[in-house]
């Protein structure tokens, strides 16, 4: 045998094993749709590694976009999105948004700012940071580069509101000193922002006001009500006493997007549960013994919210459409391999801090 057959005899089933692990790596992405040039776009998500962010970053990947998610991994994670990490068409900045950005994009959904209460009242002058300065320069970007932006409000900017339901047309009733006000005034100044950059700049802008939204990548200390009751009832604690799905939201927010409505549309689930009848149902669906307890209500705390969805249904025909136990199942599953994780200690989900101050409680 010549030396060069030889070579290419011991060197053959090393090729091999370099096409396996290609192969290997290559698949374990989940499936991507191929778009041509021409429908394939650049989109940032802005808080993209975190609950709702990451649903969304899922759903444009698999769609076939290219997709850049920043976060400073405040309350996002990025185990949301480490099925992408190495994807071509998946890019991960640690960002902060109070900073500018420079990058080429066609669309932004500027999701970044953490969304519960415990997390956002943690640090009300970064909050408000966030949703001002970092709405501003996303602003900026998008005026830069003639992209579209998306921000994601919410039915906080209704305050606890005095008509109901809550449709787009109602300016809300928001106490502006009061403990909620750093992000209901964060999110009101940011539609604002959007406005005025519509108007004076031409900036395409699109404004969801989303309601509670629930589900599986949910921080278990997120402080909201399902988060609260599934964990209390797993652990067999009281449960100190509407919501809708990513999967839900995200065609939404994408549906949105690339709609031609620019003032504000309310994206919720107008079914409406009395937080004990939630709390019920949680401990049923759980099989929890954890009973039900009574505490004083949090100040500002919203007597009753309920989205008008007409506008969304009419010119997006848009509706939530997961039934309320299937998506609770999904996340008490989720909840309960998180509770694992920990149990084993593997890793244990807390909200980082963007700054650690001395002397400051954590809120979890
Ligand atoms: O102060 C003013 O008088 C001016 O403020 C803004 O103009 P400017 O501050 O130049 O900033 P924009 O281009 O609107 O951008 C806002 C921010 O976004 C940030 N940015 C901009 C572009 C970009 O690609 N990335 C990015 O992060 C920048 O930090 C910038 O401060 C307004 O657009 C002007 O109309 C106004 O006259």
């Amino acid at each position: 045998m010549k030396i060069e057959q030889k070579i290419d005899a011991a060197v053959a089933p090393l090729r091999e094993k370099i096409r396996e692990l290609e192969l290997s790596f290559t698949q374990k992405y989940p499936p991507v749709k191929f778009l041509s040039e021409k429908d394939r776009k650049r989109i940032l998500i802005t808080g993209g590694a975190g609950f709702v962010g990451s649903h969304l970053t899922d759903k444009l990947m698999m769609d076939g976009h290219e997709v850049t998610v920043v976060d400073n991994f405040f309350t996002g994670r990025k185990r949301n999105v480490e099925h992408w990490i190495g994807h071509e068409n998946f890019e991960l900045i640690n960002h902060d948004v109070v900073e500018p950005l420079y990058i080429e994009v066609d669309q932004i959904y500027h999701l970044a700012s953490p969304a519960s209460p415990p997390n956002y009242m943690y640090n009300p002058i970064k909050t408000l940071k966030t949703n001002t300065i970092g709405t501003l320069n996303m602003l900026g970007l998008a005026k830069r580069v003639g992209a579209r932006l998306l921000l994601a409000s919410t039915s906080e900017v209704y305050g606890d509101p005095e008509v109901h339901p809550q449709n787009e047309d109602y300016w809300g009733h928001v106490n502006p000193i009061g403990p909620r006000a750093c992000y209901d005034e964060g999110k009101r100044v940011a539609e604002t922002m959007c406005y005025a950059y519509m108007k004076q700049e031409g900036v395409e802008v699109r404004v969801a006001r989303i309601f509670n939204t629930f589900g599986s990548r949910m921080h278990m200390n997120d402080g909201r009500v399902v988060s609260n009751f599934i964990l209390q009832a797993l652990q067999g604690e009281p449960l100190t006493v509407f919501l809708f799905l990513p999967s839900d939201l995200v065609n939404g927010l994408v549906s949105l997007m690339n709609n031609n409505i620019s003032s504000p549309v309310n994206l919720g689930n107008p079914e409406e549960h009395t937080i004990l009848e939630f709390a019920q149902l949680i401990k049923s669906l759980v099989v929890s013994r954890s009973h039900i307890q009574f505490l004083p209500e949090a100040q500002d705390d919203p007597q009753r919210r309920r989205p008008d969805i007409r506008k969304a249904k009419m010119l997006l025909g848009w509706e939530p459409v997961v039934p309320l136990e299937e998506g609770l199942n999904k996340t008490i599953q989720y909840f309960s391999r998180e509770l694992e994780h920990q149990a084993n200690n593997q890793y244990v989900p807390k909200p980082k801090a963007a700054r650690m101050k001395k002397g400051r409680p954590r809120h979890n």
